[in-house]
């Protein structure tokens, strides 16, 4: 179906909606793709759409549909990336039966729960993958398989037949989960995508609970699952219909399909959205521009909608800031400031205000040292690599078994006065809250033996944690000895064991086992700054202004200052200093690029993508180049992507 009128200005997309109603009201109907891309409104073109086919808006052909899914007890399923998402969906569509909204998360759960043997059957298949990827690396080895390949070996074995021994499974979407059965959420994908090929019932049963699928930010849903459903779609008729509504200018997760948009199958729809309703003019010229820009080292097409601003969005402020990277990481803190002070002057007096502007960080290091917290969050990391930082897709409670400093200390802490003493009774309700005083013995004199021995190792925390010296091992001392809290068995362990803790393995030389791994990063936690936590916490929670691209995806913010250091990156799969042109390309990039491999030009291009595109009036990018005079030179002469008062050297 095409779109009969040409429309124009603010406009140009009101079709579509229509459009995407028509495919699916069809006989048959058509699976489509919707290219949606940074600020189109998709979300509301999704909820539109909803409203239709299920009868919210009057609509000819779409409540027909909806009748027949209530008839048969169907529901259209949305599948979304964050719960945010899934709640900004549930709020504007309101209460509706013939829709359900999950992350991917969910919705593979509740397809798999309860079928404990094909899930056993769908993880011993993929982790027998991996096992025999991991021998064909280790015989592919140079030196030979060393003694670590051989206790990695030993350790996916043991992960087999563990998991070959389960007869029920528990899992909990929106955290990790622990204990005998407690699965994680790469393993519920992946479980997914397998039976969803290969246990015809399983198919049935998606088919008949859901012929539609709307899956929102496709270009970075697991492949796995995703090419499991477009497999299912085909041929049209099947009885499931897909729409994948996505940008792949904006994919981040190395778990989506690289080329999205050419995977699509011949008979698909293609709808476009061209409006960008987010950003002022300034900011939607410069994404259109670095989209297509055809730099040296990329490999991805430069394919794409270019986007339109709205009429009335035609201002908007945009500078980069180079300077010299091997500054200490204090002194370029103080430099953004100074950076954010100069955006100050050009956007207005009350932007630019500390706590009124976003700033985006390529990664968790990045951001653990900007915001002071790098000892605990590199420990963190160490503990549970799934669950230190925040990742946007559910809540962030960091690792479990950290609980207690995480989460009971933290209330504990807060009832702390200034001079350090306490607040007794928010202290006796922070207790009674943990069931801390619920075995208290019934005898009077063992009881106030019990209260004294409490009251002790509460002031002998409180002593500490006012100490801005202190570590996190001092801090949980008289906790842990007093029993203040239930404290997770793998703390207890870890703080009982005071061996010292295992040598960190040689980058690309060495590999580590997962045991030794997480030994290092307990003994790590317990060395570091208590202060730390503070920020660390805020950080999880969310309410910090420091954030990652990952935690970003569809959030908008007026003012965004986006760091680019690759020396604090912590990973060499980004480098914006190669992108502006500050650092020459690897003899891997080469490689990768005569290959037709992904390179690192493509991955920083998309990154700088989604950042710059969460901009709504102002965007300061601040470039941390270890040749700033060679960048600067390639950023005027070769990219064309700013004009020179925009450009603005870090003194
Ligand atoms: N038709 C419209 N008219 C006016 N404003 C709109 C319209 N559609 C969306 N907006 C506004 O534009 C902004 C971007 O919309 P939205 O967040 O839904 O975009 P998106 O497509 O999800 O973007 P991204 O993929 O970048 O996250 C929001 O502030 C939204 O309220």
């Amino acid at each position: 179906m095409n779109r009969s009128l040409v429309r124009e200005g603010n406009d140009r997309d009101a079709g579509v909606v229509e459009e995407i109603c028509g495919y699916l009201t069809e006989q048959p109907p058509r699976s489509f793709f919707l290219f949606a891309g940074a600020g189109s409104g998709k979300t509301r073109t999704l909820v539109e759409v909803l409203r239709r086919l299920t009868g919210v808006v009057p609509h000819v052909a779409g409540s027909g549909l909806g009748r027949q899914l209530r008839l048969a007890g169907r529901a259209i399923r949305v599948v979304t990336f964050t719960k945010n998402a899934v709640a900004v969906i549930n709020g504007r569509l309101g209460s509706n039966d013939l829709v359900n909204v999950s992350t991917i998360h969910s919705f593979c759960w509740e397809l798999i729960n309860g079928f404990d043997a094909d899930i056993s059957a769908a993880l011993v298949a993929v982790k027998q993958a991996e096992l025999e990827k991991e021998l064909s690396k280790a015989a592919a080895k140079k030196r030979g398989i060393s003694d670590t390949d051989i206790a990695k070996f030993a350790e996916i074995e043991a992960e087999i037949d563990q998991l070959g021994k389960t007869e029920k499974f528990i899992y909990n979407p929106d955290r990790n989960t622990f204990g005998p059965g407690a699965i994680q959420h790469r393993h519920v994908l992946d479980a997914t995508a397998w039976l969803l090929l290969n246990r015809p019932t399983l198919r049935t049963i998606l088919r008949d609970r859901h012929p539609i699928i709307l899956i929102d930010e496709s270009q970075d849903t697991m492949k796995g699952v995703l090419d499991a459903l477009m497999v299912l779609a085909e041929p049209r008729g099947s009885g499931l219909t897909l729409g994948l509504l996505g940008d792949h200018r904006q994919r981040i997760y190395s778990d989506g399909h690289s080329d999205l948009p050419g995977l699509v199958p011949t008979g698909w729809a293609k709808p476009e959205l061209q409006m960008n309703h987010r950003s002022q003019r300034r900011i939607v010229t410069l994404i259109n521009q670095i989209w297509e820009s055809k730099m040296q080292g990329r490999t991805q097409s430069t394919s794409g909608v270019r986007q339109h601003h709205r009429t009335e969005k035609t201002g908007g402020v945009v500078r980069l800031f180079v300077g010299d990277a091997s500054q200490s990481a204090n002194d370029k803190r103080e430099h953004e400031h100074w950076c954010a002070a100069q955006m100050q002057a050009s956007v207005s007096p009350d932007a630019w205000k500390d706590g009124t502007y976003q700033l985006l960080a390529l990664e968790h290091k990045l951001v653990a040292t900007r915001g002071g917290f790098l000892s605990v969050y590199e420990a963190m990391d160490l503990i549970d690599p799934n669950g230190a930082a925040p990742v946007g897709s559910g809540e962030n409670n960091g690792p479990s078994a950290a609980k207690l400093v995480l989460d009971e200390l933290a209330q504990l802490e807060a009832c702390i006065r200034p001079d350090g003493t306490m607040n007794e009774s928010a202290m006796t309700d922070v207790l009674r809250r943990n069931g801390s005083l619920d075995d208290l013995p019934v005898d009077e004199a063992q009881r106030n033996v019990r209260t004294d021995e409490i009251l002790n190792a509460i002031q002998k925390f409180a002593r500490i944690c006012i100490d801005e010296d202190s570590t996190i091992g001092q801090v949980i001392e008289p906790v842990i000895a007093a029993r203040l809290f239930e404290v997770h068995p793998r703390l207890a362990e870890a703080f009982a064991d005071k061996s010292p803790p295992p040598p960190p393995p040689i980058p690309r030389k060495n590999t580590e086992t997962t045991h030794a791994r997480i030994r290092r990063g307990w003994c790590a936690l317990f060395a570091a700054p208590w202060a730390e936590l503070v920020q660390y916490r805020r950080y999880l929670a969310g309410t910090s202004e420091l954030a990652t691209h990952q935690v970003i995806k569809g959030s908008e913010f007026d003012h965004v200052m986006v760091v680019m250091d690759d020396s604090q990156a912590g990973g060499f799969l980004i480098s914006y200093d190669k992108l502006f042109g500050g650092k020459t390309l690897s003899d891997t990039d080469i490689s990768n690029l005569s290959d037709g491999k992904e390179t690192t030009i493509d991955r920083s291009l998309r990154l700088l993508y989604v950042t710059c595109s969460r901009a709504r009036e102002s965007l300061a990018l601040v470039l941390w180049s270890t040749q700033p005079a060679t960048a600067l030179a390639h950023i005027n002469e070769k990219t064309g992507w700013f004009a020179p008062e925009e450009v603005v050297v870090i003194p």
